[in-house]
């Protein structure tokens, strides 16, 4: 189980804080969404969460272990919004290789298997994937590491609906190994799949019903009539 109890980030750049007093509870193997708009925090409580900035109050916890931001570094898996954008490997191999030279092949099938491209041959280049294949090949690189938890920042951005469908379905089978923890603007289809689910508005997170959120956002009968 995940604890943040009165997490605050407040950098001395920012006139208010940027995460204010944020607590939730989140139990392994499921899915929790965060819904914010630009500028909520979104971004900054994964950037915690995963260790890379450090914040000002409050505590994480691993069951009743307090985490310092380097148990969050081995413990989460960042992946960032158009994480393709950051792909450094020439090749397939290379990608999931940077950083783990050791890897053996069998670890690096299970990967691509997990995420649904077991079938590539490992010298393609990710830049000739499609845009969904490498979303899955960004979380390759991070299942390569074992993460505890899976932080992903707006996964959907930029991808068609096939392709969101496609994830999605990724998402919920991920969910079955991984704890997720997603934030997005937009609640979308994540919705369908979530566990938990928190709104965040100007650093204030407050937990919300998943189904009750996705029934307010369902379009009304006579809206979807003249479809
Ligand atoms: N170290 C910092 N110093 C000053 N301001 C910061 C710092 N980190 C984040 N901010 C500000 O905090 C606010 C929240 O940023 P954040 O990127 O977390 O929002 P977000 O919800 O992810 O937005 P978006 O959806 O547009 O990515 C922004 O106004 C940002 O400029």
């Amino acid at each position: 189980m995940l604890y943040l109890k009165n997490l605050t980030y407040h950098p001395a750049a920012s006139a208010t804080a940027i995460l204010k007093a944020v607590s939730l509870e989140f139990a392994p193997q499921k899915l929790g969404l965060v819904i914010g708009p630009s500028g909520s925090g979104k971004s900054t409580l994964l950037e915690i969460l995963a260790g890379l900035a450090h914040k000002t109050s409050g505590e994480i916890l691993w069951r009743d272990q307090v985490l310092t931001p380097s148990h969050l570094q081995q413990l989460g898996g960042l992946v960032f919004q158009f994480p393709e954008r950051h792909f450094c490997g020439g090749t397939i191999l290379e990608e999931l290789r940077l950083g783990h030279p050791e890897l053996r092949s069998e670890q690096m099938q299970q990967a691509l298997s997990e995420v649904g491209l077991d079938h590539l041959p490992l010298q393609t280049a990710p830049q000739s994937l499609s845009g969904g294949q490498q979303r899955r090949l960004s979380l390759a690189v991070q299942l390569i590491r074992q993460p505890h938890l899976l932080l992903l920042d707006e996964p959907m951005a930029g991808l068609d609906w096939s392709m969101r469908r496609q994830l999605v379905n990724l998402l919920a089978k991920l969910k079955q190994h991984w704890s997720l923890l997603v934030v997005s603007h937009d609640a979308g289809e994540l919705l369908a799949i979530a566990d938990y689910c928190w709104t965040l508005n100007h650093g204030i997170l407050q937990r919300v019903d998943p189904q009750g959120l996705a029934a307010q956002l369902q379009p009304p009968q006579s809206v979807l009539e003249c479809l």
